[in-house]
């Protein structure tokens, strides 16, 4: 135990370095790029600080759900370079969250998202910048969809291009009457680079991916429900009334102690990622932690009937 006030001091700068090492190890063990893959982020970050506009706001709700806006309606709620590097900054925050149990993304001005900035993209046209900024994407929208937290991407309007591959990155998305999903990359002479097209395969199969991405297809709510790539249609459009329906939709899958829902998101991505074998493990290890917790102990002694 430290005695003098410089020993406190000494030992709380420990603590305090051991955490923000463990949190960058963290951050890594969950990236995909970094500098082995010839990525320079830093020098990443200082050139998308110079498309400025718009802002990625973070509401963290008591009751566990995390309402993430993206905010730029002047243009779509497009992704400026501020805007990507702010997603990275909110990504970490709801990492670090420990009463976390939900989240859903949504966007101002009753509209999903139009993709990158097109005047970004004009300026960041050469292809080691390209590449850069989608190794940047990839890797956050990778730390975003393997949050500990059941997410939830609340469409309306628009989701288009790099929008269309955000909704991808959720665990569910909820569409509003008469909104779009639209992987339009094929007419910009693209294909997707967030990582979109390699999660939308694995969400509505390679056939209909195949399909969605070649034809650039508008898939509205009715299309996206056969599909599987939107669970439900909400009965709004009018973007409060649609937030608190998609609250409502989340909080049944929400309730409980976050030590828990946490848990099952964390064995749900490990089966949906990792070899049977490496799954089982991490599944094991995940059981591990709630096995004899509060909330298992309490179970015991109420001893409920699952009727
Ligand atoms: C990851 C790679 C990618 O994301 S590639 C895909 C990039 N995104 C796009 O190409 C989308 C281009 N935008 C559009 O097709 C339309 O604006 C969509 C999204 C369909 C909306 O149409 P509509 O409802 O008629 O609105 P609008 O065109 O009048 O737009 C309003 C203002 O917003 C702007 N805007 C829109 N999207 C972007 C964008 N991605 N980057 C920059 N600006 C964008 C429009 O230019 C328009 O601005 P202004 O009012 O003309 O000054």
């Amino acid at each position: 135990m430290p005695s003098t006030v410089t020993e406190m001091a000494v030992s709380l700068w420990k603590n305090l370095l051991q955490t923000t090492k463990e949190r960058i190890l963290q951050q890594r063990r969950m990236s995909l790029y970094n500098g082995a893959h010839g990525y320079d982020e830093e020098l990443l970050k200082k050139k998308l600080q110079q498309f400025v506009g718009g802002s990625i706001n973070l509401f963290k709700e008591d009751n566990g759900i995390g309402i993430l806006t993206l905010n730029n309606p002047k243009l779509m709620n497009a992704f400026t370079g501020t805007m990507m590097v702010e997603l990275q900054e909110r990504v970490t925050e709801l990492e670090n969250w420990k009463d976390g149990k939900g989240l859903i993304i949504y966007g101002a001005g009753n509209t999903f998202c139009s993709g990158s900035d097109l005047n970004a993209v004009k300026a960041l046209s050469n292809s080691q910048d390209g590449m850069n900024m989608c190794m940047f994407m990839q890797n956050t929208l990778t730390r975003l969809m393997r949050l500990p937290l059941i997410s939830v991407a609340l469409v309306q309007g628009k989701a288009v291009g790099g929008g269309a591959e955000l909704t991808t990155a959720c665990d569910f998305r909820l569409m509003t009457p008469g909104s779009e999903i639209r992987f339009v990359h094929k007419h910009m002479g693209l294909v997707p680079g967030w990582g979109g097209a390699a999660r939308l395969v694995r969400i509505v199969g390679g056939g209909a991916a195949l399909q969605l991405l070649s034809g650039a297809a508008k898939v509205d709510p009715e299309r996206a429900l056969h599909l599987g790539l939107s669970e439900e249609t909400l009965s709004s459009s009018d973007e409060t009334r649609a937030l608190e329906e998609a609250q409502a939709w989340l909080s049944q899958y929400t309730e409980g102690p976050a030590s828990v829902i946490q848990a099952v998101k964390k064995v749900v991505t490990a089966g949906r990622e990792l070899p049977v074998e490496a799954a089982l493990r991490t599944e094991k290890d995940i059981f591990g932690t709630v096995w004899g917790g509060p909330a298992n102990l309490q179970a015991l002694v109420r001893r409920p009937k699952h009727k």
